[in-house]
């Protein structure tokens, strides 16, 4: 749905966004993550054809960014980073001003502006001057002015920033409904966002991209975690299954002792869970707890988004 092909931005002699090349399927939630600066915004901007790349092309459905702007820029919504609504403006003004610049007509403006009311919620603050809405609503008011006409792909710039806990609640809720009918990218310096919204990140660091992955490959390690009844000193058998290296036992305050096995590289762990199993069972020993241990991916994100560690160590270490 959308490519990006190596672009790349100077502000005067200092590389903002270096060499960035990545695609989006359609119906994807995706994260764009990285510090305070990281370029983050830039690349948005590039999308939407806001600012000029000094290199590279982006591509909607085929359709280069540069070749067919108007066409291209009737599929997107972009939410920026500081809201571009007019503070004197009521909602219900503001919106018809957005669906006229977006060329929508007559019953197909009404009908639209009606839809994104109801889909952000702002049917009792029609009339309020935007000035006077809480910081929540005006994000709203924001995202309202984004989907107006059915933009197939979505671009959100620190979508929850500034919201309380409640209204970044229903902000998810509604990005999630979203994006049954479109792509989303999102920006955001918060891991937690990505983990609550996208099926993958794209992690941003010093304007080059360190890192493009699924979250459930990232997730993924190399050890399942047991709890049992059994002593380590009984699990002989467990350690000479074909696809575990090691068993190290783990502090806990279970009902049970706790290890962590360590499997081989690429081994069936599904398969290796269900040998464990039959072999607590066949010893008449509690199973309390036998599952695939998750990396730890605020850690994981840290590392690559500070630099620590590069795209090709994290896939190293999470195959
Ligand atoms: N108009 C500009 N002129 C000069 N430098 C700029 C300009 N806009 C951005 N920069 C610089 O480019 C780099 C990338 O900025 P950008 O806003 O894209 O980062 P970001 O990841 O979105 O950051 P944040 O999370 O703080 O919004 C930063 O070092 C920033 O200071």
């Amino acid at each position: 749905m959308l490519e990006v092909k190596h672009l790349s931005r100077k502000y005067g002699h200092f590389v903002a966004v270096d060499d960035v090349s990545f695609s989006i399927n359609k119906g994807e939630i995706v994260g764009l993550l990285g510090h305070n600066g990281a370029g983050k915004t830039t690349i948005m901007k590039m999308i939407t054809g806001y600012l000029e790349a000094n290199n590279g092309t982006v591509f909607v459905d085929h359709i280069s960014l540069e070749s067919q702007p108007k066409t291209i820029h009737r599929q997107l919504g972009y939410l920026p980073e500081s809201l571009p609504v007019y503070p004197e403006m009521t909602v219900a003004d503001y919106l018809d001003y957005v669906a006229d610049l977006k060329g929508l007509k007559l019953n197909a403006k009404k009908l639209e502006i009606k839809r994104v009311v109801k889909a952000t919620d702002l049917s009792n603050k029609l009339l309020a001057p935007i000035a006077t809405l809480s910081r929540g609503l005006k994000q709203r008011v924001g995202v309202a002015q984004a989907i107006l006409g059915h933009p197939k792909l979505l671009i959100l710039d620190e979508p929850t920033n500034g919201l309380d806990p409640e209204q970044t609640q229903q902000m998810r809720a509604l990005i999630r409904n979203i994006a049954k009918d479109a792509t989303v990218i999102l920006s955001t310096h918060i891991m937690q966002e990505v983990e609550a919204l996208c099926s993958r990140v794209l992690i941003v660091h010093g304007g080059k991209l360190a890192l493009d992955a699924e979250l459930g490959t990232l997730r993924q390690s190399n050890y399942l975690l047991l709890e049992t009844s059994l002593a380590l000193s009984d699990l002989e058998q467990v350690s000479k299954l074909p696809q575990v290296s090691g068993i190290e036992t783990l502090e806990g305050c279970g009902v049970g002792h706790r290890y962590r096995i360590e499997c081989l590289p690429d081994s069936d762990q599904p398969a290796l869970s269900a040998q464990v199993a039959q072999f607590i069972t066949s010893q008449n020993a509690q199973l309390y707890l036998l599952q695939p241990e998750l990396r730890d991916l605020e850690t994981l994100f840290k590392q690559v988004s500070s630099g620590t560690m590069t795209y090709q160590e994290v896939c190293d270490a999470a195959a």
